[in-house]
C-alpha cells in the first residue's frame, strides 16, 4: 500500500537536502521507501567524495541500496548511538505526527528513528495534511492475527490484512510477521491511539510516530520547505 502522490523530483529534492545535514563521523539511520532512497544515494555519493559515516539500515531494501551505494553499514547494536535518521513517511500532520509503514518497514524504522538524536522526515507535498487519516499499519505476530483483528475492531478500527501483490497470501514483513492496515478515519488523538495499539498483545509495532519527528523536509517543484517541531 504505497503512496504515489508526489513526483520523483520532489522526493529527490527533499532526500538530497536532508543528506546535506550529515557531518563527518556521523552514524546515520537510513530510512526506507522511494524518498529516503534519494537520501541514501546522495550519502553514497558523499562517501565517494570522502565523507566518513556509518549507516544503520531500517529494512532489507535500505540495506541493499546502501551497500550498492558504498555506505559502510552497522547494525543498531554495533553503534553507541545514532546522530541523525532520515526517513520517509506516508502522512505527516501539522504537529509533525506521522503515519509510516506503507512499505511494511515501520517496526525497524521506529527503533532506528527513535534512537536518533535528530529524526528528519523527507516527503513530497502530498504527504502533508492537516490531520492523520490514512489506515495505520499494524505489524502482528502471525499466531496472534485473529485475536489482534478483533482487538483492533474493538478499538474502533477497520483492519484489513495486507495481501501480497505478486504471491497468493499475505505480506510477510522483514521480521516474519503479518500486517493489518487499520482504518480509524481521521485520528483525533494520535497519542492515545498509539498507546492503545501498543497495549494490544500480539502487536509488534504500529505505524503511528508520535513525538518522534524533529523536522520535515518537504520537496516542492523548485525548493525544499522545512517544518520544525515546536
Ligand atoms: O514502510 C515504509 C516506510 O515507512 C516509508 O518510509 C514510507 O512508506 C514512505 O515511503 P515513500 O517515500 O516511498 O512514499
Amino acid at each position: 500500500m504505497k503512496t504515489t502522490g508526489g513526483t520523483d523530483d520532489q522526493k529527490r529534492r527533499a532526500g538530497e537536502r536532508a543528506a546535506e545535514l550529515v557531518s563527518d563521523g556521523d552514524v546515520v539511520g537510513l530510512g526506507t521507501g522511494s524518498t529516503a532512497a534519494h537520501a541514501i544515494r546522495a550519502l553514497g555519493q558523499a562517501v565517494d567524495d570522502g565523507l566518513d559515516l556509518r549507516g544503520v539500515p531500517t529494512s532489507f531494501d535500505s540495506r541493499a541500496l546502501a551497500r550498492e551505494a558504498g555506505i559502510p553499514l552497522r547494525s543498531l547494536d554495533e553503534v553507541d548511538g545514532v546522530d541523525l535518521a532520515i526517513d520517509g513517511a506516508d502522512q505527516v500532520d501539522e504537529d509533525l505526527q506521522a503515519i509510516k509503514g506503507g512499505g511494511a518497514a515501520h517496526a525497524r524504522e521506529k527503533v532506528v528513528d527513535a534512537a536518533a538524536d535528530r529524526f528528519v522526515v523527507v516527503a513530497d507535498p502530498s504527504k502533508v495534511t492537516e490531520a492523520l487519516s490514512r489506515p495505520v499499519p499494524v505489524e502482528v505476530l502471525p499466531d496472534a492475527h485473529a485475536a489482534v483483528e478483533r482487538d483492533l475492531t474493538d478499538l474502533g478500527g477497520e483492519p484489513t490484512l495486507r495481501r501480497a501483490e505478486r504471491k497468493d497470501g499475505p505480506v510477510v514483513t522483514d521480521n516474519g510477521n503479518l500486517l493489518f492496515d487499520c482504518d480509524f478515519g481521521v485520528v483525533d488523538d494520535p497519542a492515545s491511539l498509539a498507546t492503545g495499539l501498543s497495549g494490544l498483545p500480539g502487536v509488534v509495532e504500529h505505524g503511528l510516530f508520535v513525538g518522534l519527528v524533529d523536522t520535515v523536509y518537504v520537496g516542492t517543484d523548485d525548493d525544499v520547505e522545512v517544518r520544525r517541531r515546536e
